[in-house]
This record gives structure tokens, sequence and C-alpha cells, in this order.
């Protein structure tokens, strides 16, 4: 199964090992197409690599194209990840969101909102992984 696990990286980067941790759970499902989102020093990465902005959306979308779910982790609010669920959305594919509701940022409507998206609401990785399991099973 290959995953799209989207999270925010020019929104601001306070939840990157968060993201690492459930890329790690995840793998354990399936094939994370994009790992580089919980790398700490991404962009520093893709600027090594002279990736322009072009070549990364068009790249990221690729693999959105590909995917079999999408899981997005949406507590830091960020603009590229809110447009791959509105992609994946109208793709028509499974969109599992998680979301940590004690954080100071309240859950855009547009994601609660869509009877499209599944919202998982969690504290912790190992909290919600019974849950995000059942999930990729229900996709598989
Ligand atoms: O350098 C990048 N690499 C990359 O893969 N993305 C994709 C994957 C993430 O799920 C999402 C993050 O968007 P944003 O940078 O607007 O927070 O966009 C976004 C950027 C920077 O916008």
């Amino acid at each position: 199964m290959d995953i799209y696990f989207a999270g925010s990286i020019r929104g601001g980067r306070d939840d990157a090992a968060l993201y690492a941790d459930l890329i790690d759970a995840l793998e354990r499902h399936g094939t994370v197409l994009t790992e580089h989102v919980g790398t700490a020093d991404v962009e520093e990465r893709e600027e090594a690599v002279d990736l322009s902005d072009r070549e990364i959306h068009d790249q990221d979308l690729e693999w959105l194209r590909r995917a079999d779910v999408v899981v997005a982790e949406v507590t830091t609010p960020s603009l590229g990840v809110g447009y791959e669920v509105g992609r994946a959305v109208a793709w028509e594919k499974p969109v599992c969101c998680l979301y940590r509701p004690d954080s100071a940022h309240d859950l855009s409507a547009m994601i609660r909102g869509n009877a499209a998206v599944d919202v998982l609401e969690y504290q912790t990785p190992s909290g919600v992984e019974s849950e995000l399991e059942a999930f990729l099973e229900s996709h598989h």
C-alpha cells in the first residue's frame, strides 16, 4: 500500500519529530512516499539538490496521485497540507487527518466539516496507532 503522508513544512516545523514517529508507524503498514516530511533538515536537503518549487510541487502531486491513501497531520496549519488534502478528496482518495485538540490552533471547518475526510483526534502517536491501523485496513 502506498501512503502519502502530509505535514507542515513552510507552515512551521514545530511538529517535525512527531511526523517522523507517525511515518515510522505508517511504514509498518505500507510504503510512505513522502518520508522527507519527517526529516528535520528537509528544506536544507531540497536546497542542496537544487529542487525548485515547481519540481517539489510536481513531484509531490505525482506521489499524491499514485497513493492509495493519504494521512495528513493537520495540527500545525499549512497551506500545502490543506491543498494536498483538497486534491486528494477531489481524486476520491481515502483521507485521514490527525489532529491534536490540545494545540493552540483550531482545526479548520474545511477539514473537520468535510464528510470525505476521517478526522482522528489524538495526543500521541502510540495513542492513535490502533485507530490509524483500522483506517489503513479498511482501505487495503
Ligand atoms: O519543500 C517542500 N517539500 C514538500 O514536499 N512539500 C509538501 C509536502 C507537505 O505535506 C506539504 C507542506 O506544505 P507547506 O510547506 O505549505 O507547509 O507540502 C512542501 C514543501 C515546501 O512548501
